[in-house]
């Protein structure tokens, strides 16, 4: 049963069931002014004053009797048992009787009865759970409405000229605006008009950005909403919330309809852990149902975000429903540079910022990040008062970003800062010595996150893939750490697990996902881990024999020797360099890449640029060189 319908239902049984009990009760104290004992009423009856009575027989064998006085009153009473006698009684002294059957209670009324307590107990539980799922505002009737929110056309200012670097995606989507405008020209001219439009791509990058911006071109309204917000408790809502916002969307045609995550709802039937989930499958099938359901010349339009277009139910991509899909990606440098003009106009910014050499500072950063960043970099600004945002706040921002927010306060007992100043100087070090490494950008022994300390190292461009030479290296990189702890500290601490659990994971992607090694060949040993709760690859299994898996084992252990020694003769030969950079770190803190060029060049490092002795507060050395960010290089996680 349709759940909207069966709260109201029980909502007005529960009133019914009210008004009865009162009415009863009404009723009877009202009837009780006649009432009188029997043997009181059979007095009457020998002394000759009642003319008529009415006999019932009720439950129990009792017979209720209702009498009019000769003057003209009314009595009640009640045999509690037959009694024979009375009919001789009444007839004996002139009494007009009558006999009625008992009254059965009404169907509707037993039913009150025996299920009103039941019936209240349900109006209770659904109202709190209104009350829980927060949205009271409807009340117990406001079940099946959809929580789709609408941007009206006036309130809508978002255009094209707000979504930056993704200029693929803008030009695919730009006919939508073009059939918003006027449907019914565009299709006299022959243009085909999807219904659905899914929007595709990692978190952040501007899908939701996108569709709002092609109802601000086309001026009209945007109905958004949140695949996760169907999603309820009891089945049936969630189609019914579907069915509402179709039902709006087209009174306010021509619009779109927007429904981010679509994956919460639009996941592949008969997916998932712990059996079917009805609800789920029966919104989506609502779903199908209404985008079957309308002409495409209403000037609907419906638009859907994921970044899981793999785990989407196939019937969601039929041709009909989301028939196309436009890839959002990751902007590129030149798409980086855009968006954070996009975002800088927002703020006073100073004479020396240049948003390409902060584009290229930030390899793998969406469009979120970039707002974030530029977001960041004005509140560093206006912490110190100044009146615009400078170059410093934005390396600031950005080391915030990438490497989480610094932890100053965090008193590190001394032992400690050495051993995590030679952890990350044995990072550093092997990572410059490597091949194929990205260049070190940034050191730091200053805590951040759960880092006790980090060393971030910067791609020169963007990268889209790794190569096995650039594996193996990033493998002794990460070993340099706890090799450095043992050389010169004589311990280990457990700084390093983070560092060993992702250098296994390289060597094991080597060998079972990537074909990389000779002994195994290039062929996959592993199933896509990814999806587990998701349900679809639970059943696949592993078909590696023993023998076959031992091979594997002893393969990994291989790479990992190998890239571990290689690491360890770096840092052992180079001891001065190590001491040299070591000390930096104790003494400033933060080095930076020029600083380690000193150090690598035998050279006692520069300081750093903004370093005045009395600062020693451990001012973060703001690297002038207009570093670039991307893969910060561990850190040691604290220690738990
Ligand atoms: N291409 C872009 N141009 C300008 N700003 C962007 C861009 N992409 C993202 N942003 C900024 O990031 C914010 C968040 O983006 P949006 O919510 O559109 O991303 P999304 O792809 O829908 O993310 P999610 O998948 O997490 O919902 C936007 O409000 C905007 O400020
Ligand atoms: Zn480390």
């Amino acid at each position: 049963m349709n759940n909207q319908w069966f709260s109201k239902v029980a909502v007005w049984l529960v009133i019914a069931l009210v008004l009865f009990t009162v009415f009863k009760q009404f009723d009877r104290t009202a009837a009780a002014g006649g009432q009188i004992g029997y043997s009181d009423f059979l007095e009457e009856v020998r002394s000759k004053r009642i003319s008529t009575v009415t006999l019932q027989e009720s439950g129990n064998g009792a017979t209720e009797i209702r009498a009019a006085t000769t003057d003209g009153k009314t009595l009640r009473t009640t045999a509690t048992y037959l009694d024979r006698g009375l009919v001789g009684d009444l007839i004996n002294n002139g009494v007009k009787f009558d006999v009625k059957p008992r009254e059965e209670p009404s169907i509707l009324m037993s039913i009150l009865l025996s299920w009103g307590p039941m019936l209240l107990l349900i109006g209770v539980w659904i109202y709190f759970m209104r009350q829980m799922q927060g949205g009271g505002k409807g009340g117990a009737f406001s079940f099946g409405k959809s929580k789709a929110r609408m941007l009206d056309e006036a309130n809508n200012s978002t255009t094209f000229a707000d979504v930056a670097g993704c200029d693929e995606a803008k030009e695919e989507v730009k006919e939508l605006v073009d059939f918003l405008k006027d449907p019914q020209k565009f299709q006299k001219l022959g243009g085909r008009i999807p219904r659905g439009v899914l929007l595709v791509g990692p978190p952040g990058t501007g899908k939701t950005l996108l569709a709002k911006a092609i109802a601000g071109e086309a001026k009209v309204p945007f109905f958004s909403i949140s695949g996760s917000d169907f999603v309820e408790m009891f089945v049936g809502v969630g189609a019914a919330r579907v069915r509402d916002m179709f039902e709006q969307a087209k009174k306010s045609a021509p619009c779109i309809i927007f429904v981010d995550e679509i994956d919460a709802v639009g996941r592949h039937r008969g997916a998932g852990l712990g059996g079917g989930n009805d609800e789920r499958e029966q919104t989506l099938n609502q779903m199908l149902v209404e985008m079957d359901g309308f002409e495409t010349n209403l000037g609907v339009i419906v638009m859907a975000a994921t970044n899981r277009p793999d785990i989407l139910d196939p019937a969601l991509l039929r041709p009909g429903r989301f028939d196309r899909q436009v890839y959002v990606t990751l902007p590129d440098v030149r798409g980086r540079e855009q968006i954070l003009n996009v975002h800088m106009r927002k703020v006073p910014i100073g004479q020396d910022i240049r948003a390409d050499i902060l584009a290229r500072g930030t390899p793998g950063f969406s469009g979120a990040d970039l707002a974030n960043l530029v977001n960041e970099a004005a509140l560093f600004a206006a912490r110190r008062s100044a009146r615009v945002v400078e170059m410093a706040d934005f390396e600031k921002a950005k080391d915030k970003i990438m490497m989480g927010p610094e932890r100053k306060s965090m008193v590190m007992p001394e032992e400690e800062r050495r051993n995590t100043a030679y952890h990350e100087a044995g990072h550093a070090l092997v990572a410059r010595l490597m091949p194929k490494t990205d260049p070190v950008h940034k050191v730091t022994v200053i805590p951040r996150g759960r880092a006790l300390g980090v060393t971030m190292q910067l791609p020169e461009t963007d990268r889209y893939s790794m190569d096995k030479e650039r594996m193996l290296s990033t493998i002794s990189v990460l070993f340099g750490g706890r090799i450095a702890e043992e050389v010169f500290m004589n311990q280990m601490t457990t700084g390093a697990s983070n560092d060993f659990e992702r250098a296994t994971q390289i060597a094991r992607d080597m060998v079972m996902r990537y074909g990389m090694t000779d002994e195994l060949g290039p062929m996959v040993y592993s199933e896509n881990e990814g999806e587990v709760f998701l349900g679809r690859s639970v059943t696949k299994t592993t078909n590696m024999s023993e023998e076959t898996m031992r091979k594997v084992d002893s393969v990994i252990r291989r790479i990992i020797d190998e890239q571990y020694t290689t690491a360890r003769k770096l840092i052992e030969d180079n001891q001065d360099k190590m001491h040299a950079m070591a000390k930096a770190l104790l003494e400033w803190e933060t080095i930076d890449a020029e600083q380690i060029d000193d150090i690598m060049g035998g050279k006692p490092p520069r300081p750093p640029k903004d370093w005045t002795p009395s600062s020693a507060a451990g001012v973060n050395g703001g690297s002038g060189n207009g570093g670039t960010p991307a893969v910060s290089t561990d850190g040691a996680p604290a220690a738990v």
